[in-house]
């Protein structure tokens, strides 16, 4: 059926609300000053990444998010050169990674760890002798200083007493686990995670979120991760990147992207997020009031950017008293609420946008699904 939607009313972000809630920068760590990346293959080129230009800082966990083929395997690519940019630069710590030589590009890669979907585990080595291929790689021959390493980070990452079995006796989250030991091997100081839990149930995903974000906290790693999980991103991120056909569509804090995505691509992937209108009631929504006792089907969207908590009786005061409640979602991401509220109201138009204009300053959108007539009316 169509549900017949008013004109959409927007609130502009307030600039105060954001700079209320926004502690002190940390210091730059990445830059990328308008990165491109083109991928040729024949007659065929495929511009997977546009002028990109970005910002993370240190200490701060930050996701990227896009529908398939956006660039995310591409733009995380470019922060350890396993691609390199075509045009643009790439800055860690104010370095160009672009300008470094092998010598400095065998550095760069020990600065920064990486964590794959499917763990890259090699199936043929105990899980201490995949934990010492990076040092090894990277000239340590010291056995027992590898073993020293090997068994602190088994023991962070919960797997203590682990060292001599094989890949295929451990579970999807344990190899996971060991992936993440093995990326902090060289002590990083940036951890890039592509898909890292993509592949595993949701249980186990939690666990192995709360251990990226502990390590986060604990070893004062930036973090930048790609994921299809909405969830993931609204569970650890800071902030959140938002990709579509190669450039950048959206950026910012991840209660504000989240809660207010301004990007059609935002939206379309947040949309499975959102709650549904109950099909009872958008059956009985028609465009226009029946009767005089029709009441107006309002949603009103919380994102934080106008009240810092839900003060329903003002809420109610200030609708004129007679509200009632159809359906409410509210959360709180990042110390905001999130969510909506489906409310039923005893105003048809003019009357209606007149109640509305009242409670601005406490809820962030409205939006007017139609008019029904009660069931009791
Ligand atoms: N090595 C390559 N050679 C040619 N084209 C490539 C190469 N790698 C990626 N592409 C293309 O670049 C575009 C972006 O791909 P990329 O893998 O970065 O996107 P993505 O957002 O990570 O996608 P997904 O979520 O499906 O993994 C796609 O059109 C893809 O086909």
């Amino acid at each position: 059926m169509n549900i017949a939607v008013a004109p959409y009313r927007k609130i502009a972000p307030s600039e105060a609300a954001y700079s209320q809630k926004t502690s002190p920068r940390p210091p730059l760590h990445l830059r990328l000053e308008g990165v491109s990346k083109t991928y040729v293959s024949g007659q065929r080129r495929v511009e997977a990444l546009k002028d990109i230009n970005l910002d993370i800082y240190q200490g701060e966990i930050f996701g990227i998010i896009g529908r398939s083929g956006a660039g995310k395997s591409s733009l995380i690519r470019t922060l350890n050169r396993l691609e390199d940019a075509t045009t643009g630069k790439v800055l860690i710590n104010g370095v160009d990674i672009q300008s470094l030589d092998t010598g400095g590009l065998v550095i760069l890669r020990r600065r920064i760890g990486m964590i794959f979907q499917h763990f890259n585990l090699l199936s043929s080595a105990t899980v201490f002798e995949n934990l010492a291929l990076p040092l090894k790689a990277a000239g340590i021959r010291d056995k027992k200083r590898i073993r020293q390493r090997a068994q602190e980070l088994l023991r962070l990452v919960g797997l203590e007493g682990k060292e001599d079995v094989y890949p295929s006796r451990l579970s999807g989250g344990q190899k996971q686990r060991v992936g993440i030991a093995r990326a902090l091997m060289l002590d990083p100081e940036i951890l890039l995670c592509d898909e890292a839990t993509s592949a595993l149930d949701p249980e186990t995903t939690q666990s192995i979120l709360s251990l990226i974000k502990e390590i986060n906290k604990t070893l004062k790693l930036t973090v930048v991760l790609i994921t299809h999980e909405m969830s993931v991103i609204s569970q650890i991120c800071d902030r959140v990147a938002v990709l579509e056909d190669g450039a950048l569509a959206e950026l910012g804090p991840v209660w504000r992207v989240f809660g207010r995505p301004e990007h059609e691509a935002t939206q379309a992937l947040l949309a499975p997020l959102k709650p549904k209108v109950a099909d009872d009631i958008a059956q009985a929504i028609s465009a226009t009031p029946a009767n005089s006792t029709s009441r107006a089907i309002v949603k009103l969207f919380f994102d934080g950017t106008a009240a810092t908590y839900l003060p329903l009786g003002i809420l109610s005061q200030r609708l004129g008293g007679d509200l009632r409640l159809l359906q409410s979602g509210i959360g709180r991401l990042q110390g905001h609420p999130q969510g909506e509220l489906l409310v039923s109201l005893p105003y048809q138009q003019h009357e209606l946008a007149q109640r509305l204009e009242t409670i601005n300053d406490l809820i962030s959108t409205v939006e007017v699904l139609g008019y029904a007539v009660p069931a009791n009316a």
